[in-house]
Protein backbone atom coordinates (compact mmCIF):
# COMPACT_ATOMS: atom_id res chain seq x y z
CA UNK A 1 0.00 0.00 0.00
CA UNK A 2 2.41 2.97 -1.01
CA UNK A 3 0.20 5.51 -0.81
CA UNK A 4 -0.62 4.88 3.01
CA UNK A 5 1.55 7.52 4.29
CA UNK A 6 -0.39 8.41 7.24
CA UNK A 7 0.79 8.99 10.41
CA UNK A 8 0.81 6.20 12.57
CA UNK A 9 4.39 6.81 14.28
CA UNK A 10 3.02 10.74 15.74
CA UNK A 11 -0.18 9.32 16.25
CA UNK A 12 0.78 6.52 19.10
CA UNK A 13 3.73 9.33 20.39
CA UNK A 14 1.14 11.10 21.75
CA UNK A 15 -1.41 8.74 22.61
CA UNK A 16 -1.20 8.67 26.80
CA UNK A 17 -3.17 5.66 28.20
CA UNK A 18 -4.45 6.85 31.24
CA UNK A 19 -4.28 4.57 33.54
CA UNK A 20 -4.70 6.81 36.17
CA UNK A 21 -7.89 8.46 36.95
CA UNK A 22 -7.81 12.53 36.57
CA UNK A 23 -8.15 14.40 39.68
CA UNK A 24 -9.27 17.38 38.29
CA UNK A 25 -12.41 16.24 36.48
CA UNK A 26 -15.74 16.95 37.73
CA UNK A 27 -17.52 13.88 39.95
CA UNK A 28 -19.79 12.15 37.87
CA UNK A 29 -23.55 13.03 38.99
CA UNK A 30 -25.45 10.31 37.80
CA UNK A 31 -29.12 11.26 38.47
CA UNK A 32 -30.67 8.49 36.49
CA UNK A 33 -29.89 4.73 36.46
CA UNK A 34 -31.07 1.99 34.54
CA UNK A 35 -32.56 -0.93 36.37
CA UNK A 36 -29.67 -3.24 36.22
CA UNK A 37 -29.21 -5.81 33.80
CA UNK A 38 -26.42 -8.17 34.24
CA UNK A 39 -25.71 -9.12 30.18
CA UNK A 40 -25.58 -5.90 28.85
CA UNK A 41 -22.93 -3.14 28.78
CA UNK A 42 -23.28 -0.30 30.32
CA UNK A 43 -23.43 3.21 28.41
CA UNK A 44 -23.51 6.76 30.16
CA UNK A 45 -25.43 9.16 28.68
CA UNK A 46 -23.45 13.41 29.19
CA UNK A 47 -27.07 15.59 28.37
CA UNK A 48 -25.56 18.73 27.96
CA UNK A 49 -28.74 20.56 26.34
CA UNK A 50 -29.87 21.57 22.67
CA UNK A 51 -32.74 20.92 20.42
CA UNK A 52 -32.78 17.17 21.60
CA UNK A 53 -34.00 18.86 24.75
CA UNK A 54 -35.87 21.37 23.57
CA UNK A 55 -39.60 22.53 23.78
CA UNK A 56 -42.16 24.41 22.60
CA UNK A 57 -45.44 25.19 22.93
CA UNK A 58 -46.84 24.33 19.34
CA UNK A 59 -45.99 20.75 18.15
CA UNK A 60 -45.43 22.09 14.60
CA UNK A 61 -42.66 24.65 15.80
CA UNK A 62 -39.17 23.40 14.96
CA UNK A 63 -37.79 27.31 14.38
CA UNK A 64 -38.40 28.77 17.20
CA UNK A 65 -38.36 26.38 20.14
CA UNK A 66 -36.48 27.07 23.05
CA UNK A 67 -33.39 24.28 23.59
CA UNK A 68 -31.87 22.91 26.69
CA UNK A 69 -35.07 22.15 28.53
CA UNK A 70 -35.86 18.28 29.39
CA UNK A 71 -33.91 16.69 31.71
CA UNK A 72 -31.48 13.45 30.94
CA UNK A 73 -34.32 11.00 32.68
CA UNK A 74 -36.81 12.83 30.13
CA UNK A 75 -34.92 12.06 27.40
CA UNK A 76 -34.32 8.76 28.38
CA UNK A 77 -37.40 7.03 29.63
CA UNK A 78 -39.13 8.80 26.69
CA UNK A 79 -37.08 5.88 24.72
CA UNK A 80 -37.80 2.58 26.90
CA UNK A 81 -36.45 0.49 23.85
CA UNK A 82 -32.76 2.08 24.96
CA UNK A 83 -33.00 -0.55 27.93
CA UNK A 84 -32.79 -3.43 25.69
CA UNK A 85 -29.85 -3.05 24.65
CA UNK A 86 -27.75 -1.68 27.20
CA UNK A 87 -27.74 -0.28 31.25
CA UNK A 88 -28.12 3.34 31.59
CA UNK A 89 -26.75 5.90 33.25
CA UNK A 90 -27.32 9.37 33.14
CA UNK A 91 -26.06 12.65 33.90
CA UNK A 92 -27.02 16.17 33.64
CA UNK A 93 -23.65 18.28 32.29
CA UNK A 94 -25.53 21.25 31.64
CA UNK A 95 -28.57 22.42 29.98
CA UNK A 96 -28.03 25.17 27.26
CA UNK A 97 -28.29 25.49 23.23
CA UNK A 98 -25.13 25.00 21.84
CA UNK A 99 -23.78 27.79 21.39
CA UNK A 100 -23.63 28.39 24.83
CA UNK A 101 -21.35 25.96 25.56
CA UNK A 102 -18.09 27.51 26.87
CA UNK A 103 -15.05 26.34 26.44
CA UNK A 104 -14.65 25.37 30.39
CA UNK A 105 -17.45 23.23 29.73
CA UNK A 106 -15.68 21.60 26.83
CA UNK A 107 -12.84 20.87 28.63
CA UNK A 108 -15.11 19.31 32.18
CA UNK A 109 -16.76 17.13 29.34
CA UNK A 110 -14.13 15.26 27.96
CA UNK A 111 -12.37 15.23 31.51
CA UNK A 112 -15.60 13.65 32.65
CA UNK A 113 -15.57 11.43 29.48
CA UNK A 114 -12.20 10.16 29.98
CA UNK A 115 -12.44 9.12 33.46
CA UNK A 116 -15.85 6.92 32.78
CA UNK A 117 -14.35 5.32 29.75
CA UNK A 118 -10.61 5.53 29.85
CA UNK A 119 -9.22 5.87 33.61
CA UNK A 120 -8.03 2.37 35.10
CA UNK A 121 -11.34 2.49 37.49
CA UNK A 122 -13.61 3.04 34.22
CA UNK A 123 -16.99 1.45 34.46
CA UNK A 124 -18.43 2.47 31.26
CA UNK A 125 -18.30 0.97 27.89
CA UNK A 126 -19.51 3.85 25.84
CA UNK A 127 -20.72 7.41 26.38
CA UNK A 128 -22.90 8.84 24.29
CA UNK A 129 -23.52 12.79 24.67
CA UNK A 130 -27.02 14.77 23.76
CA UNK A 131 -26.07 18.21 22.40
CA UNK A 132 -27.55 20.84 20.29
CA UNK A 133 -26.21 20.80 16.92
CA UNK A 134 -25.15 24.37 16.15
CA UNK A 135 -21.80 23.50 17.57
CA UNK A 136 -21.72 19.57 17.63
CA UNK A 137 -18.93 19.31 15.45
CA UNK A 138 -16.89 21.56 17.68
CA UNK A 139 -17.56 19.15 20.94
CA UNK A 140 -17.25 15.92 19.00
CA UNK A 141 -14.06 17.30 17.72
CA UNK A 142 -12.60 17.98 20.64
CA UNK A 143 -13.50 15.04 22.38
CA UNK A 144 -12.24 12.78 19.39
CA UNK A 145 -8.57 14.83 19.71
CA UNK A 146 -8.66 14.43 23.54
CA UNK A 147 -9.96 11.44 24.63
CA UNK A 148 -7.47 8.73 25.60
CA UNK A 149 -8.89 5.18 24.70
CA UNK A 150 -11.03 3.36 21.79
CA UNK A 151 -13.73 2.88 23.49
CA UNK A 152 -16.92 4.47 21.45
CA UNK A 153 -17.90 7.83 22.30
CA UNK A 154 -20.81 8.73 20.15
CA UNK A 155 -22.26 12.48 20.29
CA UNK A 156 -25.80 12.74 19.12
CA UNK A 157 -28.40 15.57 18.37
CA UNK A 158 -31.53 16.57 17.11
CA UNK A 159 -33.18 19.00 14.41
CA UNK A 160 -36.90 19.11 15.65
CA UNK A 161 -37.69 19.87 19.54
CA UNK A 162 -39.06 16.92 21.65
CA UNK A 163 -42.56 18.47 21.14
CA UNK A 164 -42.60 18.35 17.80
CA UNK A 165 -44.58 16.33 15.28
CA UNK A 166 -42.11 13.37 14.39
CA UNK A 167 -39.27 14.48 16.77
CA UNK A 168 -35.71 13.15 15.48
CA UNK A 169 -34.64 13.09 18.85
CA UNK A 170 -35.95 9.99 20.19
CA UNK A 171 -35.06 7.86 17.06
CA UNK A 172 -31.44 9.73 16.97
CA UNK A 173 -30.96 8.80 20.87
CA UNK A 174 -31.99 5.36 20.10
CA UNK A 175 -29.28 5.06 16.69
CA UNK A 176 -26.95 6.28 18.98
CA UNK A 177 -26.42 4.17 21.77
CA UNK A 178 -27.02 1.03 19.55
CA UNK A 179 -24.19 2.48 17.50
CA UNK A 180 -22.46 3.12 20.88
CA UNK A 181 -22.47 -0.41 22.47
CA UNK A 182 -21.45 -2.30 18.55
CA UNK A 183 -18.38 -3.61 18.91
CA UNK A 184 -17.52 -2.78 15.64
CA UNK A 185 -17.78 0.93 17.04
CA UNK A 186 -14.66 0.81 18.84
CA UNK A 187 -11.61 2.18 17.49
CA UNK A 188 -13.21 4.76 15.63
CA UNK A 189 -12.71 7.96 17.12
CA UNK A 190 -15.22 9.89 18.56
CA UNK A 191 -18.36 9.15 16.33
CA UNK A 192 -21.91 11.37 14.82
CA UNK A 193 -24.71 9.80 14.66
CA UNK A 194 -28.16 11.41 13.34
CA UNK A 195 -30.90 10.43 11.22
CA UNK A 196 -30.02 7.07 10.64
CA UNK A 197 -25.90 8.12 9.50
CA UNK A 198 -22.93 7.28 11.18
CA UNK A 199 -19.93 10.07 10.53
CA UNK A 200 -16.40 10.61 12.59
CA UNK A 201 -16.22 13.41 14.50
CA UNK A 202 -12.64 14.60 12.14
CA UNK A 203 -14.54 14.65 9.38
CA UNK A 204 -18.45 15.61 10.02
CA UNK A 205 -20.32 18.69 9.98
CA UNK A 206 -23.28 20.84 9.99
CA UNK A 207 -23.98 21.53 6.68
CA UNK A 208 -27.72 22.76 6.93
CA UNK A 209 -29.78 24.96 9.27
CA UNK A 210 -32.56 23.25 9.18
CA UNK A 211 -33.39 19.66 8.15
CA UNK A 212 -32.74 16.98 9.78
CA UNK A 213 -29.88 15.62 7.17
CA UNK A 214 -28.04 18.70 8.31
CA UNK A 215 -25.11 16.21 9.48
CA UNK A 216 -22.17 15.43 6.23
CA UNK A 217 -19.14 14.19 5.73
CA UNK A 218 -18.31 15.28 2.08
CA UNK A 219 -15.13 13.71 2.18
CA UNK A 220 -14.42 11.05 3.14
CA UNK A 221 -18.32 10.75 3.81
CA UNK A 222 -20.30 8.50 5.97
CA UNK A 223 -18.27 5.34 7.67
CA UNK A 224 -21.56 3.69 8.32
CA UNK A 225 -25.32 3.71 8.75
CA UNK A 226 -27.91 2.10 10.43
CA UNK A 227 -30.97 -0.08 9.39
CA UNK A 228 -33.69 0.62 11.79
CA UNK A 229 -31.98 0.66 15.41
CA UNK A 230 -28.90 -1.80 14.37
CA UNK A 231 -25.85 -0.25 12.50
CA UNK A 232 -23.40 -1.53 9.89
CA UNK A 233 -20.20 0.29 9.25
CA UNK A 234 -19.07 0.08 5.44
CA UNK A 235 -15.16 -1.04 6.40
CA UNK A 236 -13.71 -2.33 9.36
CA UNK A 237 -12.21 0.32 12.08
CA UNK A 238 -9.70 2.90 10.66
CA UNK A 239 -8.86 6.17 12.53
CA UNK A 240 -8.62 9.80 10.52
CA UNK A 241 -5.14 9.93 8.81
CA UNK A 242 -4.71 13.41 10.17
CA UNK A 243 -5.56 12.83 13.77
CA UNK A 244 -3.85 12.83 16.59
CA UNK A 245 -5.05 12.06 20.54
CA UNK A 246 -3.58 14.64 23.28
CA UNK A 247 -3.55 14.26 27.16
CA UNK A 248 -5.13 17.49 28.85
CA UNK A 249 -5.33 15.83 32.11
CA UNK A 250 -2.88 18.62 33.18
CA UNK A 251 -4.86 21.35 32.03
CA UNK A 252 -7.10 23.61 33.55
CA UNK A 253 -8.64 25.87 30.99
CA UNK A 254 -8.25 26.46 27.16
CA UNK A 255 -6.89 30.06 26.06
CA UNK A 256 -9.20 32.07 23.91
CA UNK A 257 -8.73 31.73 20.58
CA UNK A 258 -10.97 34.17 17.79
CA UNK A 259 -11.98 32.85 14.76
CA UNK A 260 -12.17 35.97 11.43
CA UNK A 261 -14.63 35.14 8.53
CA UNK A 262 -13.23 35.70 5.03
CA UNK A 263 -14.63 37.93 2.43
CA UNK A 264 -13.49 39.98 -0.44
CA UNK A 265 -11.08 42.84 0.47
CA UNK A 266 -10.67 41.22 4.05
CA UNK A 267 -7.73 43.24 5.85
CA UNK A 268 -7.66 41.72 9.28
CA UNK A 269 -7.48 44.68 11.31
CA UNK A 270 -9.67 43.05 13.52
CA UNK A 271 -6.88 41.07 14.74
CA UNK A 272 -4.77 43.44 16.73
CA UNK A 273 -8.11 44.85 18.66
CA UNK A 274 -8.85 40.77 19.52
CA UNK A 275 -4.98 40.82 20.24
CA UNK A 276 -6.23 43.59 22.60
CA UNK A 277 -8.84 41.31 24.39
CA UNK A 278 -6.86 38.92 25.34
CA UNK A 279 -6.62 36.59 22.18
CA UNK A 280 -3.87 34.10 22.31
CA UNK A 281 -4.27 32.65 18.77
CA UNK A 282 -6.23 32.59 15.58
CA UNK A 283 -7.82 30.73 13.12
CA UNK A 284 -9.10 32.56 9.76
CA UNK A 285 -11.94 31.36 8.05
CA UNK A 286 -10.59 32.17 4.73
CA UNK A 287 -11.72 32.59 1.04
CA UNK A 288 -11.64 29.50 -0.95
CA UNK A 289 -8.32 27.08 -0.11
CA UNK A 290 -7.09 29.75 2.78
CA UNK A 291 -6.48 32.57 0.42
CA UNK A 292 -5.97 35.85 2.27
CA UNK A 293 -6.42 39.52 0.78
CA UNK A 294 -2.78 41.54 0.47
CA UNK A 295 -3.83 43.37 3.30
CA UNK A 296 -4.56 40.18 5.41
CA UNK A 297 -1.73 38.41 4.87
CA UNK A 298 0.43 41.67 5.66
CA UNK A 299 -1.75 42.39 9.36
CA UNK A 300 -1.42 38.15 9.93
CA UNK A 301 2.12 38.33 9.31
CA UNK A 302 2.41 41.08 11.87
CA UNK A 303 0.20 39.56 15.00
CA UNK A 304 2.57 36.23 13.95
CA UNK A 305 5.87 38.21 14.26
CA UNK A 306 4.34 39.32 18.03
CA UNK A 307 3.99 35.75 18.81
CA UNK A 308 0.26 34.44 18.01
CA UNK A 309 -0.16 31.84 16.03
CA UNK A 310 -2.41 32.07 12.91
CA UNK A 311 -4.21 29.03 11.63
CA UNK A 312 -5.68 29.52 7.58
CA UNK A 313 -8.47 26.95 7.50
CA UNK A 314 -11.30 28.16 5.03
CA UNK A 315 -14.90 29.23 5.19
CA UNK A 316 -15.68 26.88 2.70
CA UNK A 317 -15.71 23.99 4.92
CA UNK A 318 -14.75 21.29 2.28
CA UNK A 319 -11.10 20.86 1.61
CA UNK A 320 -7.72 21.16 2.05
CA UNK A 321 -6.01 24.26 3.34
CA UNK A 322 -1.98 23.96 2.77
CA UNK A 323 0.71 25.45 3.77
CA UNK A 324 1.93 28.53 1.37
CA UNK A 325 4.66 30.74 0.75
CA UNK A 326 2.69 33.78 0.18
CA UNK A 327 1.97 33.82 4.04
CA UNK A 328 4.51 32.84 5.54
CA UNK A 329 4.48 31.70 9.13
CA UNK A 330 0.80 31.13 9.03
CA UNK A 331 -0.36 27.42 10.09
CA UNK A 332 -2.47 25.04 7.36
CA UNK A 333 -5.77 23.75 8.66
CA UNK A 334 -5.22 20.89 6.36
CA UNK A 335 -8.64 19.02 6.03
CA UNK A 336 -9.80 21.12 9.69
CA UNK A 337 -12.57 23.75 8.91
CA UNK A 338 -12.27 26.58 11.18
CA UNK A 339 -14.38 25.62 14.44
CA UNK A 340 -12.27 22.47 14.52
CA UNK A 341 -9.26 24.26 13.75
CA UNK A 342 -9.39 26.40 16.46
CA UNK A 343 -10.42 23.59 19.08
CA UNK A 344 -6.79 21.83 18.16
CA UNK A 345 -5.00 25.38 18.21
CA UNK A 346 -6.64 25.62 22.09
CA UNK A 347 -5.43 22.66 22.99
CA UNK A 348 -1.93 22.75 21.47
CA UNK A 349 -1.63 26.50 23.61
CA UNK A 350 -3.49 24.98 26.45
CA UNK A 351 -0.43 21.95 26.42
CA UNK A 352 2.30 25.06 26.14
CA UNK A 353 3.05 23.69 22.59
CA UNK A 354 6.25 26.00 21.30
CA UNK A 355 5.18 28.00 18.01
CA UNK A 356 6.75 25.51 15.80
CA UNK A 357 5.30 22.62 17.66
CA UNK A 358 1.81 24.15 17.24
CA UNK A 359 2.57 24.80 12.97
CA UNK A 360 4.34 20.90 13.06
CA UNK A 361 1.15 19.73 15.00
CA UNK A 362 -1.26 20.81 12.33
CA UNK A 363 1.10 20.80 9.62
CA UNK A 364 3.47 17.59 9.56
CA UNK A 365 0.65 15.58 8.92
CA UNK A 366 0.11 16.88 5.38
CA UNK A 367 4.10 16.89 4.36
CA UNK A 368 4.17 13.51 3.43
CA UNK A 369 1.35 14.23 0.87
CA UNK A 370 2.78 17.17 0.10
CA UNK A 371 6.05 16.11 -0.88
CA UNK A 372 5.20 13.19 -2.33
CA UNK A 373 7.71 11.89 -5.17
CA UNK A 374 5.56 9.02 -6.73
CA UNK A 375 8.29 7.92 -9.13
CA UNK A 376 9.96 6.51 -6.07
CA UNK A 377 6.91 4.08 -5.27
CA UNK A 378 7.56 2.16 -8.83
N1 LIG B 1 -30.72 21.78 16.49
C1 LIG B 1 -30.14 22.32 17.55
O1 LIG B 1 -29.79 21.60 18.46
C2 LIG B 1 -29.93 23.80 17.54
C3 LIG B 1 -29.77 24.45 18.89
N2 LIG B 1 -29.69 25.89 18.75
C4 LIG B 1 -28.51 24.01 19.62
O2 LIG B 1 -27.47 23.88 19.01
O3 LIG B 1 -28.55 23.83 20.78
Amino acid sequence: APLALGSAASFEAELVKSDTVDSSAPQLNITYSSNYTEHLPRTLILATGGTIAGVSASDTDSTTYTAGVVGVEELVVAVPQLLNVSNIDGMQVSNVGSESITDAMALSLTKLVNNALCASNASYDAVVITHGTDTLEETAFFLDATVQCDKPVVVVGAMRPSTAVSADGPNNLLQAVTTAVAPEARERGTLIVMNDRICQAYFCQKANSNTVDTFESPEPGFIGGLLSDKPFFYSSASTPTFKRVYDLRNVSSLPPVEVLYGYQGTDLGLLDAAVERGAKGFVIAGTGAGSLSDTGAVNAAAVVDNGVPVVRSSKINVGFTVPSSLYPNTIAAGSLNPVKARRLLQILLALGKSPKEVKQAFEEPLQSYLTLDIKKYY
